[in-house]
């Protein structure tokens, strides 16, 4: 017993975790609470007045009594209504209000975490999180609870009225309990494992329906649809499978509920029938017991019912919580100093040992120390996988390093104020992010409540102006998700114009390797070189032009620096640079460019 008990209260723990989000509207809380305790106090009202009806009223022939009695009874009934509108009313409204705050909590949070945990979980598993459970929980809050109070204040009130009305018969009603909950506490657990496996199949077919949608132009490139769709429909399939056994189950238990519960009723009837014939019970007090009998059957079976949404419910908010949870992996300092501000800040790794959470066992950086002095721009070169992005990622505190430090205008990144480490440096990425929304509005994340000239300016510094001023709402124009509606030039432009907009000390840039067509490309060269002026530059490099630029060449390899310099006195030394030089930029042996004249 004990150790069920201690069983329910961890299934039902997540739930209590609620009780804060729906305390602080403690308005609609005591609304809805006062709506119920009187709407059950009416209906537990109903069974006396009844009696009356009966006994004083019919079985005495008055009229004034069974005129009295329906005004009662109507005045009830009346009451009856109101409260259960006004509390059905409350309990949504609350349920809404709770739900909506745990989504911005939880959404609130998803923005804190770093990228190591989404490196770990599908976004399409966190999305059917913030949705499919979230709605759960919303009618668990609203309809559920409120209906399980109001059952249980039906069965424990109808209960004690029984007892009022007759002890004899409560006796035998209470001896006939156990043969009723036992069974349905069994099937209600085994309806319970069924639901979860449900819920659990349901969340795998949205997290690959999210995923394909996301990729469903490379999907069609590779002829997929078929595969696609084949898994989808074996995964709806499963869930489908899934919730016809949850439900299954579920119908049995109800009409296993309401079988012995009304077959008690009515055998408990049959035997107050012969003290009725005996005289030894007025057939108003019997009508009374029956309905209450019925009233407390009823909140019982109710209880049943909403206790299976209550605990999947309970699943709902635990999946919530463990959002909630989740450790943010990069954590702002304790005591932030202030960052040193200047127009260009100095970088160093120093003894850098890393390796991605997800992937324990492989270090990608490894002692790497390297100092970039304020305003000089630096290019970084090494093979597939040497861990140059992963350099980027350490310097924006993406991920912490096992050992080493990492400093920025000579202070470690750790004591920085992770916003104001952040605002101080502006990255290009290689697949540049545009989003759903305008071109404005875009270009405006580089700095929040840039004005419209500012926003302008910033893309005529990208090269950008053009294209977008002959767009047909121009710099209002929406563009698709993800920005499949601009080209790979002009959405590269894009992110340049975002980064002279953030107008940060320090630039990386991951230089596109996809080809463009030389106008664009010339345009995008432009734009980077007006953007790197006066400013510390670090450039993951796959052009020549860019490596022949650069004050120094980073070369790494296997998360290690193995030469640096520049490119003349790298390509000298022919060591790894020379053949990457050679294999990547189109250089012959001797150290000139394969297509210059
Ligand atoms: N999020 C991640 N989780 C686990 N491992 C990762 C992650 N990102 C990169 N890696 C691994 O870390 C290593 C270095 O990756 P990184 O992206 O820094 O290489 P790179 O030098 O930028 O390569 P490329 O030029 O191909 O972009 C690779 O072996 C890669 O598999």
């Amino acid at each position: 017993m004990t150790e069920s008990n201690s069983q329910s209260r961890v299934r039902f723990q997540p739930l209590r975790r609620l009780a804060p989000f729906a305390w602080k509207y403690k308005g609609l809380v005591l609304a809805a609470l006062a709506s119920l305790v009187v709407a059950s106090l009416a209906t537990l009202s109903l069974p006396i007045l009844v009696r009356g009806f009966v006994d004083r009223g019919i079985s005495e022939n008055n009229i004034a009594d069974v005129n009295h009695y329906t005004a009662l009874l109507v005045l009830a009934v009346v009451v009856l209504a109101l409260m259960s509108a006004s509390r059905y009313y409350f309990v949504i409204i609350l349920g809404e209000r709770v739900v909506n705050d745990l989504r911005t909590a939880v959404f609130a949070k998803l923005t804190l975490l770093s990228p190591a945990f989404y490196d770990r979980v599908r976004s399409g598993e966190i999305v059917s999180r913030l949705t499919a459970d979230a709605t759960q929980i919303r009618s668990a809050v609203g309809a559920s609870a409120s209906m399980a109070l109001r059952n249980f204040l039906l069965f424990a009130g109808a209960a004690v009225m029984m007892v009022v009305t007759s002890p004899r018969m409560s006796l035998l009603v209470l001896g006939a309990i156990p043969f009723i909950v036992i069974p349905l506490v069994l099937l209600g657990r085994w309806v319970r494992r069924r639901q979860r496996f449900a819920q659990d199949r349901l969340a795998d077919s949205s997290a690959f329906a999210t995923e394909a949608i996301g990729s469903m132009r490379i999907l069609q490139s590779f002829t997929q649809e078929e595969r696609a769709k084949s898994v989808f429909s074996s995964n709806i399939e499963a869930a489908f499978g899934a919730a016809r056994a949850s439900v299954r189950a579920r119908a049995v238990l109800t009409a296993f509920a309401f079988f012995v519960i009304f077959t008690s009723i009515v055998a408990v009837l049959w035997y107050a029938a012969h003290d009725v014939t005996a005289g030894r019970l007025s057939a108003g007090a019997l009508s009374q017991f029956v309905i209450y009998s019925t009233m407390a059957a009823a909140g019982l079976g109710g209880m049943s019912e909403v206790w299976g949404e209550i605990s999947q419910a309970s699943g709902s908010a635990e999946r919530l919580f463990e959002l909630l949870d989740e450790p943010v992996l990069v954590k702002n300092a304790q005591v932030v100093s202030p960052l040193v501000t200047a127009s260009n800040l100095s970088v160093a790794f120093e003894g850098v040992d890393f390796h991605y959470p997800s992937s324990e066992e492989r270090t990608v950086l490894s002692a790497l120390s390297f100092a970039i002095a304020g305003g000089e721009t630096v290019a970084i070169v090494g093979p597939s996988g040497a861990g140059k992005t992963t350099v980027f990622q350490l310097l924006m505190r993406f991920y912490d390093p096992e050992r080493g430090r990492i400093l920025l205008g000579g202070q470690p990144i750790g004591g920085l104020d992770l916003n104001a480490l952040r605002s101080a440096i502006a990255l290009v990425p290689q697949e540049p992010v545009i989003f759903a929304m305008s071109i404005a509005d875009n270009i405006a994340m580089g700095r929040e409540g840039a004005e419209r000239e500012a926003i302008i300016e910033a893309a005529r510094a990208a090269h950008a102006h053009d294209f977008i001023a002959q767009l047909p709402e121009g710099y209002d124009t929406m563009v698709g998700e993800r920005g499949v509606t601009l080209s790979g030039g002009q959405r590269q432009r894009l992110a340049i114009a975002r980064a002279i907009l953030k107008d940060a000390p320090i630039l990386l840039l991951d230089e596109a390797t996809s080809a463009l067509d030389a106008e664009s490309e010339r345009y995008v060269q432009l734009a980077l070189a007006d953007l790197m002026k006066g400013r510390t530059t670090i450039v993951i490099a796959h052009r020549l032009a860019t490596v022949k630029k650069a004050d120094r060449i980073l070369v790494l390899e296997g998360g290690a620096l193995v030469e640096q310099g520049t490119h003349d006195s790298l390509v000298t030394a022919g060591g790894l640079y020379a053949r990457l030089a050679q294999l990547q930029f189109g250089m012959d042996d001797l150290g000139h460019d394969l297509d210059a004249p």
